[in-house]
């Protein structure tokens, strides 16, 4: 399953626009907010696709039955570009627990890179719906490795992968790599430079969030 937001008509797509638009760009807290932006738009698009339970609630004035999730998702991320796109999803699943996972992708002499992962800090995910957020889904090598290694450790109900911008080919590898999981992506584009960033895409994600790397 692909959800890909600009096929549709929605507000959400001024979000994707902002986040690409060069000048804005210029204002980091506002890239930030718009990963948020980003981030709530899709946990209420994924909420849609979970399970619910009826509640009665007392009021001032009497009871009401009220439809509510049954288990809130676990929110997981890779640092550092997802960390607003994460803090969107909490915002609107609020109660979740989350899963933070440090990857880069490290370059070797021969300007090749590979994805070194460091660091996996998650709650216990056996039988619990994963929504797996980082902003760029370029050649798609980081969301692999991160989720696989989850899901070698934890037996995963349900995985959802949401990023503001793919690539073909990110989308690609992980349709081969992790068959089972729902895309849910704000656009698809179609190129990529020869250093892997998605073209037109929006640039470096982490350094328009956070600052240059050194
Ligand atoms: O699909 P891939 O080719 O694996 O690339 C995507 C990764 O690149 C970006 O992170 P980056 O490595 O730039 O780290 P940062 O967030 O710390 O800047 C992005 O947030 C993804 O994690
Ligand atoms: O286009 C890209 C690819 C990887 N990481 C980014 O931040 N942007």
């Amino acid at each position: 399953m692909i959800f890909n937001l600009s096929k549709t008509k929605s507000i959400a797509n001024t979000f994707v626009a902002e986040l690409r638009d060069q000048e804005i760009q210029k204002d980091s807290m506002r890239f930030r907010k718009n990963l948020e932006r980003v981030g709530e738009f899709f946990a209420y698009e994924i909420s849609k696709n979970l399970a619910y339970k009826s509640k009665e609630v007392t009021t001032p004035l009497g009871l009401s039955q009220c439809e509510v999730l049954e288990h809130q998702p676990v929110l997981a991320t890779i640092l550092r570009a997802g960390l607003p796109l994460q803090q969107g999803l909490l915002n609107i699943f609020d109660q979740a627990e989350c899963c933070f996972i440090s990857a880069y992708r490290k370059v070797e002499k021969s300007g090749d890179f590979v994805i070194q992962m460091d660091y996996v800090s998650t709650p216990d995910l056996d039988g619990r719906v994963l929504i797996m957020a980082d902003p760029m889904l370029a050649t798609g090598q980081s969301m692999v490795m991160c989720c696989k290694e989850l899901m070698n450790r934890y037996n995963i109900s349900e995985l959802h992968i949401v990023a503001a911008i793919a690539s073909t080919e990110g989308v690609m590898h992980v349709r081969a790599n992790l068959p089972k999981a729902k895309l849910w992506l704000g656009a698809i584009d179609e190129e990529m430079t020869s250093k892997s960033y998605i073209v037109p895409g929006l640039g470096d994600a982490g350094d328009l969030a956070y600052g240059e790397k050194v």
